[in-house]
């Protein structure tokens, strides 16, 4: 579990996040959602140490990672894993290498036990025999599922993605959503995802969090969002003709 706490975030004089807190339940595919520019991105990595706080706390199972000394941020570090933007994948790399990259710069493995975990965690992402394919062989969602399993190879207790469906088509982005929330349930991950897609929030949104204008507004599962009542939420999730149609607002 993440407990975000009363976390205060300005860059010179801007507030970007004032007195936001929150709950990351482990095992929850947790969201962080808000328009373009309301600091979506800025929580997330307050949260994974990329920025540091103004002031609050952030706790990894109790363990306040904020003012944590360095031996202690590297422990909690460890146990992150991260998946970027666009994926991130390292071009001249192939699968295999991208994906046995966080053994090799964070444990002392063997070769063949690392080999046997990234087969592992291949198979668990549905790309087994891909090894030597290189990126730019594979196709986006095959990429982001490369980055899903080298997020998770160093047996991740705690998984970040930042927008995980850019660019990628409706279908695949519901089949990347379903693989992140069946990695966190299997495996007990405390994940958040950072996005301002819809459909991943009604598909994957176990707890959700809005932010806007600084403050958390609200927050609450995806089964409560239709009726939350708060009208910069309703503007966000209703923002296409087809949703508000459907709540009968225009
Ligand atoms: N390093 C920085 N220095 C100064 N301002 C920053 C920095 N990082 C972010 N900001 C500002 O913080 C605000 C929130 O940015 P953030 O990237 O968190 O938005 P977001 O909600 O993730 O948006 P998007 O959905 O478009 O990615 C923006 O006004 C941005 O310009």
């Amino acid at each position: 579990m993440i407990e975000v706490k009363n976390l205060v975030k300005s860059f010179e004089d801007k507030i970007i996040l004032d007195d936001v807190s929150g709950i990351f339940e482990q095992g929850k595919t947790n969201l962080i959602i808000g328009a373009s520019g309301s600091g979506k991105s800025v929580m997330l990595k307050n949260i994974v140490g990329l920025y540091q706080p103004d002031s609050g706390q952030v706790l990894y199972n109790g363990r306040n990672f904020v003012n944590a000394d360095r031996d202690k941020k590297t422990e909690i570090r460890r146990e992150i894993g991260m998946l970027f933007q666009g994926g991130a994948l390292f071009d001249s790399k192939n699968v295999e290498q991208n994906v046995k990259f966080p053994l090799d710069v964070l444990t002392d493995m063997p070769e063949d036990e690392k080999l046997d975990r990234v087969n592992f965690v291949l198979k668990r992402v549905k790309l087994e025999n891909t090894n030597k394919r290189m990126p730019s062989e594979i196709s986006g969602g095959m990429q982001k599922r490369v980055g899903i399993a080298r997020a998770i190879v160093n047996n991740s207790k705690y998984l970040f993605c930042d927008e995980p469906n850019s660019g990628l088509d409706p279908r695949t982005s519901i089949q990347i959503d379903q693989l992140l929330q069946e990695i966190t349930d299997e495996y007990k991950i405390t994940t958040i995802i950072v996005t301002h897609d819809m459909n991943s929030v009604m598909e994957i949104g176990e707890y959700i969090l809005f932010i806007s204008d600084k403050k958390k507004l609200w927050e609450g599962s995806n089964e409560d969002i239709m009726h939350s009542g708060v009208e910069a939420l309703d503007d966000f999730v209703f923002a296409n003709k087809m949703m508000r149609r459907f709540k009968g607002m225009s």
